[in-house]
This record gives C-alpha cells, sequence and structure tokens, in this order.
C-alpha cells in the first residue's frame, strides 16, 4: 500500500457514506470580489459545482478572467468562497479554522504555479528539501525523497543550481519536484506552463502526465490553453464565472462551440452556452425550450413564446394579441 493510499484511506475513514472516490467536491461556489471606494463589486464565480475523483487528471479552460485562478485558489483552501461549501473525502472544509487547513494543505495538496514561486536565495535541492522538513518529514527520509524526486524530473545534474541559473523549463520541473514531493492526494496547477515556449511546454506537461500515470495522484489544472488542456482525461469549460461545457477526452476542445453542452444544475437551473445566451436575448423574453433526439444525440429547440394566444405567458393576464410587452408584469414578449 503506497503512502498515498494510506492518506486517502486515513482521510475516507471519517468520510460521509458512498464518497469513497470523490476526493473533492464543491457545491453552489461563489466567489465576489468587493470594490473599494464605490467600485463595482467582481463576481468572479456564480455558483459553481465541481467534483474531482481520486487520481483524476483535470483541466479547466476558460479565457482571462474567467474566473480559473479564483477557483484554484478556492479548491485549494488558499481563499474561502464567498458561498458554497468544499469537501474533501465527505469532510465539509468550507468553515475550518487556519490553523487545520493549514496542515490540511500541507499533507493534501501540492500547488504548481505560473512563475514557479521557487525560493531565489536556495538551490533546487534545497528548495524541494525544505518544502519536506516544513511538513515535518524527518532530515534524513527529506535528504532520500528530494533526490528521488528531482531525479524522477530529471533535475539530477542541475539540482545545485540557484533558481536565477535555471532555464523556464528547468525551474518548472523543481517546482512539480516540489509539489509532488509529500505524494499529494491532488496537484493544483495554474497555468504551469505560462511561462514557457511550446518545446518545453510539450516537456513539461508530458513528464506531468507520466507522472500522473505512475502516482495516485489527482490533478486539476487552469489553464487558457487548449493544448495543455489536451493532456488531460477531462476539462471543464469556464465563462464568465460559470460552468459552460464539459469535455472528455475524446472531445475536440480546439472547437469548443461545436461540443458545448447544456447544464443542468441539481437544482434544475440551466446554463446554455453563451452563443446561444447573446443570440437569443433571453432577459425579459420567454422562450419554450424542449429537447429532441437528433441521430439519437439530444439537442435543445428555443422557440420564442408568443403572445398570439392573447395570454401574457408570464403572468398570465390578456394581452393584447402580438403586442410587445404586457401592461400588467412589463415583461417584453415575441411577436
Ligand atoms: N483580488 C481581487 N480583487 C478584485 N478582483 C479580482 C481579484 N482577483 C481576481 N479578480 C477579478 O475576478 C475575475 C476573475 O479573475 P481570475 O484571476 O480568477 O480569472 P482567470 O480566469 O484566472 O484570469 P487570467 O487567465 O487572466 O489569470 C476577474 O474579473 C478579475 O479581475
Amino acid at each position: 500500500m503506497t503512502e498515498q493510499n494510506v492518506k486517502a484511506d486515513q482521510m475516507n475513514n471519517s468520510s460521509f457514506e458512498g464518497s469513497e472516490n470523490i476526493l473533492l467536491e464543491a457545491k453552489g461556489l461563489y466567489a465576489i470580489y468587493h470594490g473599494l471606494e464605490g467600485a463595482e463589486n467582481v463576481v468572479a464565480l456564480r455558483g459553481l459545482d465541481i467534483m474531482i475523483q481520486q487520481r483524476e487528471f483535470v483541466s479547466v479552460v476558460g479565457t482571462s478572467g474567467a474566473g480559473k485562478s479564483t477557483l484554484l485558489r478556492i479548491l485549494g483552501g488558499l481563499q474561502r468562497p464567498s458561498a458554497g461549501s468544499l469537501r474533501y473525502f465527505g469532510q465539509d472544509i468550507t468553515n475550518v479554522s487556519e490553523d487545520l487547513l493549514v496542515p490540511f494543505r500541507r499533507n493534501t495538496i501540492g500547488f504548481i504555479f505560473q512563475e514557479g514561486n521557487l525560493l531565489a536565495e536556495h538551490s533546487a535541492y534545497e528548495n524541494v528539501l525544505k518544502t519536506l522538513r516544513y511538513a515535518g518529514v524527518s532530515y534524513s527520509a527529506s535528504v532520500k525523497r528530494t533526490k528521488e524526486v528531482l531525479h524522477q524530473l530529471g533535475m539530477t545534474s542541475r539540482m545545485h543550481a540557484r533558481p536565477q541559473k535555471l532555464s523556464g523549463g528547468e525551474l518548472q520541473r523543481v517546482a512539480i519536484a516540489r509539489a509532488l514531493a509529500n505524494k499529494p492526494l491532488l496537484i493544483l496547477a495554474d497555468e504551469p506552463t505560462g511561462n514557457l515556449d511550446h518545446e518545453n511546454t510539450d516537456q513539461v506537461m508530458g513528464l506531468l502526465k507520466d507522472l500522473h500515470n505512475e502516482m495516485n495522484t489527482s490533478i486539476l489544472i487552469v489553464t487558457h490553453s487548449p493544448h495543455v488542456a489536451s493532456y488531460s482525461d477531462r476539462n471543464i469549460e469556464l465563462s464568465d464565472g460559470k460552468i459552460v461545457g464539459h469535455h472528455d477526452a475524446g472531445s475536440n476542445i480546439y472547437a469548443l462551440e461545436k461540443s458545448r453542452s447544456v447544464i443542468i444544475s441539481e437544482t434544475g437551473n440551466m446554463t446554455l452556452p453563451p452563443e446561444v445566451m447573446s443570440a437569443i436575448e433571453p432577459y425579459g423574453n420567454m422562450w419554450n425550450f424542449r429537447f429532441e433526439l437528433l441521430n439519437d444525440n439530444p439537442r435543445i429547440i428555443a422557440t420564442p413564446k408568443s403572445t398570439s394566444s392573447g395570454i401574457c405567458p408570464i403572468c398570465n393576464t390578456p394581452v393584447e394579441i402580438n403586442s410587445s410587452f404586457c401592461t400588467n408584469c412589463g415583461a417584453r414578449l415575441q411577436r
């Protein structure tokens, strides 16, 4: 049994029934940044539900400002959600104190950031070693594990170099080594190849993929790049703080608009792809939606509710036939 199995088992022992393979589950996540000095609030996440199974490799894609980094910070317990809940192995950690959260993070999650975030005055070796010592691992075990993980990442010959002497690709290998050193159950990576050229991106992502296949670690990577996301087994597409698509390994995430799904939440709320939303201008208009099967694939058909019946479809009071709004409730109506 590996160290990670033991960690997962320990957490599972106190988990809720039926949640054995679910590493994390977030429900109804909101993130609101309060504007300073009269500036408007920014709603970065709008009620996200997300679930990650043990050993999954998941990517989150979205354009700049979609809320990717905010989501990663909340899932990693680095930032509290404004609303919603976060559970690891069924245990609610949304409101646990910082005293409990810090050791939980250290033992469960490894973080990789775009900049690598290595300590400049320490060598690659010392950067990894310090992480393990900080986590309470004995000196001799830390030395052994540091050498082992730097070797896995192909960094043995460069391990005594300081960050300023390392290339971008080497820096990220050390950052990965550091994140993996304590054998976390989850790696959270925020644009880990954002500073790398195409060749180094492929090398680093290939390494991460190989390591994922060898280890019991789940990975969640946030990126704006469909190419980076293509290394994952499952992709979640974020737009304006909402999930607008789920794509599995077989789908073409370079052409997301062709494979976007309609998301229906547990409470029955439906999220439509942004291009559909802008095409139907739904605000204040009434639409009929129905599902149809086309070649065995469900598709959604939307038709405007008309007022040809002479009844407002919203408040059910009589309206003039073909009028463009209801004088009783003020709804905009389709003629
Ligand atoms: N500390 C903050 N204070 C106020 N607004 C913030 C803060 N952090 C993020 N935001 C805003 O929240 C929204 C989501 O930001 P976030 O960084 O999560 O998006 P992102 O998808 O990671 O973007 P990028 O790819 O550019 O990093 C943006 O509108 C951003 O300006």
